[in-house]
């Protein structure tokens, strides 16, 4: 898994703040009002400890931090733990947390204490930048989206475009994975050669490790890119040619869909 860098988090409170504003001017929900909607649940005065872990490549510089600002951000109570790992863990139960956040190299999650619910980073960050697309009134009568990437972030938000009635057509650079996932879903290749393709998409979903991914010719004026891949899939060039709108924050919009996976 490409790991955060502190650079990558460094515009992260401002980013959280203005895509929660674009996300509240393209779907009426603001971004935790989303998530309530998605997952049906709501905060209930929840303890979060945020536990700094020192497994593999250690600790990123501002990653905790960036968690207790998105906690905070959204009323929150959360707090960082002055131990790392185990004994940080130790820490959060006796300080009374209810919901733990922590990070190794292979995985996010939150765990919540009190209903032992537990949330994946990649799974959660999938389905809530595809409910961002799924939920966007302007764009809801076209149902046609096309999903680049079709890993642990991708195959998650593919799950939840087809919960939502789109048609979802997926490209991968490894052509292996692309077989795997049209023989496992009911989605189309995405094959500009292919007359049965739309030429060009108004929603598109990007979660790849590579920037450039999504090219002029898949574009539309005005198209809607939801992207948590790092770095940002489409060049600031086509942005503006295309006039289009993109959601993009390297961690606050999926912590944020975590919590109320476990609420
Ligand atoms: N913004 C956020 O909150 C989060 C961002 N991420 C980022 O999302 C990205 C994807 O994460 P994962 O799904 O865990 O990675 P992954 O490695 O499981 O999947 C990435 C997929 O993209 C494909 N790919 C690579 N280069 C490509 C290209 N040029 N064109 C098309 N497909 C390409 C790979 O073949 C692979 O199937 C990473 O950059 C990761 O850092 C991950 C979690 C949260
Ligand atoms: N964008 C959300 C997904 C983050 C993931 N790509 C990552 O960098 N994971 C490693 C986090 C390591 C955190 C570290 N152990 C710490 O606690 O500071």
């Amino acid at each position: 898994m490409a790991l955060l860098t502190p650079e990558d988090l460094a515009n992260m409170t401002n980013a959280l703040v203005e895509n929660d504003r674009l996300i509240t001017e393209l779907t009426n929900y603001s971004l935790d009002g989303l998530c309530r909607k998605i997952y049906g649940t709501a905060p209930n005065n929840e303890k979060v400890a945020i536990i700094p872990i020192t497994a593999g490549n250690g600790i990123i510089g501002s990653f905790s931090e960036s968690l207790l600002f998105t906690v905070q951000h959204f009323g929150m109570d959360g707090f960082i733990t002055e131990n790392t790992d185990v004994a940080g863990y130790y820490e959060a139960v006796m300080k009374g947390a209810d919901i733990i956040l922590m990070a190794d190299d292979l995985a996010y999650i939150a765990h919540n204490l009190k209903n032992s619910k537990i949330a994946h980073n990649q799974i959660c960050t999938g389905r809530i930048y595809a409910e961002i697309l799924c939920n966007a009134k302007d764009y809801a009568d076209d149902k046609d989206v096309l999903v680049i990437g079709l890993g642990k972030v991708g195959t998650p938000a593919v799950e939840t475009f087809l919960k939502e009635k789109q048609n979802v057509y997926v490209f991968d650079v490894d052509s292996n994975r692309v077989d795997e996932v049209v023989s496992e879903y009911p989605v189309s290749k995405y094959d500009p050669t292919d007359s049965k393709t739309p030429n060009s998409f108004f929603k598109i979903f990007e979660a790849t490790p590579c920037a450039d991914t999504i090219s002029k010719d898949v574009l539309k004026q005005n198209s809607l890119v939801s992207t948590p891949g790092i770095p940002c899939g489409i060049s600031d060039e086509l942005i503006e040619k295309y006039s289009i709108r993109v959601v993009l924050e390297p961690l606050g919009i999926g912590t944020l869909s975590m919590l109320y996976a476990v609420f």
